[in-house]
């Protein structure tokens, strides 16, 4: 069949761009998954998702070689691997960063149009929020953003003890400033996951003209007389060509983009020298400058069947399933991560630096299954911008075989630092009422760790993950040798592909990375087709400056 893109990896960039390319464009696409489709109705619960963390079927479980500053440990990076990819497994907390995130990929990139007043039409017009309609937020568009309909008493208990503690409450972390304590905004609606599926692919399958395969792994990139032809992947135990007349787009992630890159020949000469791939363009930024969030726990026990501990067993699962599945509401609808607070741990007053997560229940890595299951809560210090970079590399020429994933966490110590940071300040919001009465103790770092040093050790057996790798294909402008992509995201050397996901970024967000990633996919909308996106929302014009 005939088809004008091949978008490789439907998740929440793929689904974006395939969307939108098939709907308002009206070009035929072809969507190519690695993982199933998105029918488990685990999927559109909310709390899902703790359980599909678990999942091999819909997660890939990519694990890290040993890292050198933490004991030799070898984290597991878990991304989505199903149709929706991050968006139908992620914790669904809406979350765009600072505006000064946005500005760094202006600067470092040299393009104003990545700067965050030229960003903001493309959040708030995509955007459909229950809640907010100002210069910062939209409504009308297919993007669901809402407020939590079930937030349990222990998170409540965080947003009250982290005033105390000294931070403002924050209504609105994606408005006038990011700093302060409160409840999160989600990807949610009528109790519902939206997902980049439900919001952007779907509406489009109805037009006949995306088609989805999914269950089939992209291995490279076709490239013929110096340009994208179509790729190879497999499907059923067997290599298959696909072809296209216009452009390859690359969307499987910060982590499987550069792989693809570099199993097609592109990337670094002397890397791709060592597994026998012939080099079509030596790009030597490809899979360079991974940036991923990490966060460390402090997790304490309650006094009391305070959190979400055992809801999902016995009686308490039959009483929230039916009150989920007869009124839409209840335990079922929350994410699991339903509050937060964004602050600077060496000064309260300053532009954030931590992103700390309130997680209702005791909440560890896989690596860390020793601790008791109980009633009890986490306090996870993320550090918003870390300074760390790592990066992506074959371990062979076998697309089959996971590629060598080092993170580097902690390689700037600037990030132990500030996660130290942010232990010690969740330990004083646990000391704060109303929060302080429903704790019977601490147990992880213990209250018997007080210095730095034990606080580093800590940080270093238990740090983990956010889930946000970016960086490893970063745009950047013509002069600057290690940008893999230009401006409008197209591959160095390569005509007619482009890569459109969170491999993109010049450098990570100060939050989730979802919502960025959806407005790098919306931009990239506009590039393919040299024509300017459809406004869905109307945000209402205010003088109104964001600040941190
Ligand atoms: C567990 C988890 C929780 C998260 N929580 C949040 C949150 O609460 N809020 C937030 O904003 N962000 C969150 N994120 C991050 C967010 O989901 C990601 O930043 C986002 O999904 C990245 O989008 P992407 O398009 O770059 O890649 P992805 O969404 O990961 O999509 C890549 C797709 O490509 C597919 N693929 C990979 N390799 C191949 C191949 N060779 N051939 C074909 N297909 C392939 C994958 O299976 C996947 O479906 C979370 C992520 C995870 C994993």
């Amino acid at each position: 069949m005939s088809r004008d893109y091949i978008v490789v990896g439907g998740g929440t960039a793929g689904c974006l761009v395939a969307g939108k390319l098939a709907g308002e464009h009206g070009a035929r696409v072809l969507v190519i998954e690695a993982g199933p489709s998105d029918k488990n109705p685990l999927i559109r619960m909310p709390a899902g998702f703790v359980k599909l963390l678990g999942v091999e079927k819909y997660m890939w479980f990519y694990k890290s070689v040993p890292q050198q500053r933490l004991g030799g440990r070898t984290p597991i990076v878990p991304q989505g691997r199903v149709l929706g990819g991050g968006s139908s497994v992620n914790a669904m907390v809406y979350m765009r960063g600072q505006p000064a995130d946005y500005e760094r990929w202006a600067e470092t990139t040299g393009d104003a149009q990545w700067g965050y007043e030229s960003l903001l039409p493309y959040f708030t017009g995509m955007e459909d929020n229950d809640r907010l309609n100002d210069r910062f937020h939209g409504v009308g568009g297919p993007w669901k953003v809402s407020d939590l309909r079930h937030i349990s008493e222990l998170s409540r208990a965080f947003v009250l003890a982290a005033q105390a503690a000294g931070l403002p409450h924050n209504g609105d972390f994606n408005g006038v400033s990011q700093r302060g304590v409160g409840a999160y905004q989600v990807n949610v609606r009528d109790g519902k996951r939206c997902s980049a599926v439900d919001a952007f692919l779907r509406p489009a399958m109805k037009t006949g003209r995306a088609e989805v395969k999914t269950g089939c792994l992209v291995h490279s990139v076709i490239v013929e007389n110096g340009h994208a032809a179509g790729v190879r992947y497999l499907e059923n135990g067997t290599v298959r060509e696909a072809r296209c007349d216009a452009e390859v787009i690359l969307a499987a992630g910060a982590i499987a983009t550069p792989k693809a890159l570099m199993l097609s020949g592109i990337g670094p000469a002397d890397h791709l020298a060592e597994h026998g791939i012939k080099t079509l363009v030596d790009l030597p930024g490809v899979g360079s400058n991974l940036q991923d969030h990490t966060e460390t726990p402090v997790v304490a026990l309650c006094n009391g069947p305070y959190g979400y501990f055992g809801h999902d067993r016995g009686w308490r699962q039959i009483r929230n399933g039916l009150e989920y599945l007869l009124n839409g509401t209840g335990p079922v609808t929350s994410n699991g991560v339903e509050a937060g607070a964004f602050f600077d741990p060496d000064d309260l007053s300053g532009t954030p630096k931590i992103q700390q997560f309130c997680v209702p229940s005791v909440y560890l890595d896989k690596d860390h299954t020793d601790q008791k299951a109980s009633f009890g809560i986490t306090l996870n210090s993320c550090v918003a911008r870390p300074g760390s970079r790592g990066s992506i590399r074959l371990a062979s020429a076998d697309p089959g075989e996971q590629p060598l994933i080092d993170p580097n966490y902690f390689a700037d110590p600037e990030d132990l630092r500030l996660s130290i940071g942010g232990v010690r300040h969740a330990r004083e919001i646990l000391a704060q009422e109303p929060l302080r009465s429903m704790i019977a103790s601490e147990v992880f770092p213990g209250p018997d760790k007080v210095s730095d040093e034990d606080l580093a050790a800590h940080a270093r057996r238990f740090v983990k993950t956010v889930y946000h790798p970016v960086g490893t294909c970063r745009m950047g402008h013509d002069d600057d040798a290690d940008a893999v992509l230009s401006t409008d995201l197209k591959v160095r050397g390569v005509e007619r592909l482009r890569v459109v996901d969170a491999s993109a970024m010049p450098s990570i967000v100060s939050g989730n990375t979802n919502a960025a990633v959806l407005v790098i996919a919306d931009k990239a909308v506009e590039f393919i087709t040299g024509r300017a996106r459809q406004s869905a929302a109307n945000p209402v014009a205010a003088p109104l400056l964001q600040t941190a």
